[in-house]
């Protein structure tokens, strides 16, 4: 699969002057929900309406969707509102199924990503679809696994097709429910320049009052929409209510949002874009040569303990500097979680080059 122009014409038929919005609540629940929050949504930005119906739960027990009946409701949001329908699915019945009642969007969930088992079945059930599939990534931060499952679908002649990045799962204590590692949709859009990227906030950061800063960092990466979980009465959601927001609050939301863009032609604003660069590059040049220096000492201290027989990893040590480090750069205004992410990677290429002189 090449990255070509045409990989956004879905988006660009659209012909919006705004991110793509998809809005709806978690989980179809009733009609009258669905049709409720369907009506509070038409007329505002969101072009496609959302709802899950089947609901890939963590565990047993916990309210699955209510099915295909749900697809009736859909096809009622579009008679009603006019706006487009979406909703997930996970199998090749889900997939003939939706087709059948004509939903326009159609999303791949991120434990279905993991699978390519999973992925091939959908593909080989959306074989020649002209819907919009959305892949959202894996629960994993693998892009190659997000990318592999997209290729599956380009390879079945699906041409409408796009990325959601919902986060990822993680052990660590965090604050969001699932972290952004933005920096692998930043490689994702650097790979798929014009593959449509929809950002997800709500299964990102599980909770309502981040859902707008998430967003708006979103907007700020290039990501050319959101999808919103929406509901009347979050709270009483049946699923996912912590994350729900109400679509009055979705319709501030597209308000108070800066859209910003990729560039200006106005001349002062470009010739200081390019001082504050040509900055940045010395700076740049300056880490690659500290680091270079630093790696040369960790050879030497290498070569030192090969001759005594001494490990590689001191712990102590290497606690104390990690320590240490935090501190200082929280007195620079540099976050913990940087200073911990840059210094474990600088503390790895020490080992790395210790031990290819221990083993030489
Ligand atoms: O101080 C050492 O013994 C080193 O090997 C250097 C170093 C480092 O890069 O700072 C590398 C590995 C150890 O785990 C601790 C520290």
């Amino acid at each position: 699969m090449k990255n070509t122009k045409e990989m956004r014409n879905w988006l660009n038929d659209l012909g919006l002057n705004h991110p793509l919005v998809i809005a709806g609540p978690c989980s179809a629940e009733t009609e009258e929900q669905v049709l409720k929050i369907a009506h509070q949504l038409k007329d505002t930005d969101v072009s496609y309406f959302r709802a899950g119906i089947w609901k890939p739960r963590t565990r047993p027990g916990m309210f699955e969707g209510v099915g295909a009946l749900g697809l009736k409701w859909l096809q009622k949001v579009k008679a009603e509102t006019g706006m487009k329908t979406c909703t997930e699915v996970a199998n090749a019945a889900h997939v003939k199924l939706a087709i059948e009642h004509d939903v326009d969007l159609l999303w791949i969930g991120a434990r279905s990503t993991v699978s390519p088992f999973i992925m091939q079945e959908l593909a080989d059930a959306l074989e020649g679809t002209d819907k919009i599939v959305l892949v959202k990534n894996p629960v994993n931060p693998d892009l190659a696994l997000w990318l592999g499952g997209i290729e599956r679908l380009y390879n079945a002649g699906i041409k409408n097709l796009g990325a959601i990045h919902r986060g990822f799962s993680t052990y660590e204590k965090s604050k969001y429910r699932n972290i952004p590692e933005w920096q692998l949709a930043i490689d994702f859009q650097n790979k798929f320049p014009d593959l449509p990227l929809i950002n997800d906030p709500s299964h990102i950061t599980g909770k309502r009052d981040m859902v707008f800063d998430v967003s708006q960092t979103a907007l700020d990466l290039n990501f050319d929409g959101l999808m919103v979980e929406t509901h009347f009465d979050p709270d009483n959601a049946w699923s996912d209510a912590a994350q729900q927001i109400t679509p009055q609050a979705l319709v501030q939301m597209m308000v108070d949002l800066k859209i910003r863009k990729e560039s200006d032609p106005e001349a002062k604003f470009n010739q200081d874009l390019s001082t504050l660069r040509a900055k940045i590059d010395v700076v740049d040049q300056q880490i690659i040569d500290l680091l270079a220096k630093r790696m040369q000492i960790a050879d030497s201290i290498g070569g030192l303990k090969k001759t005594k027989n001494v490990a590689v990893l001191q712990s102590k040590r290497w606690n104390e500097i990690l320590g240490k480090m935090v501190l200082q750069g929280e007195e620079k205004g540099l976050s913990e979680e940087f200073i911990l992410k840059l210094f474990k990677a600088i503390h790895q290429e020490s080992i790395n080059h210790q031990e290819k002189v221990i083993k030489d």
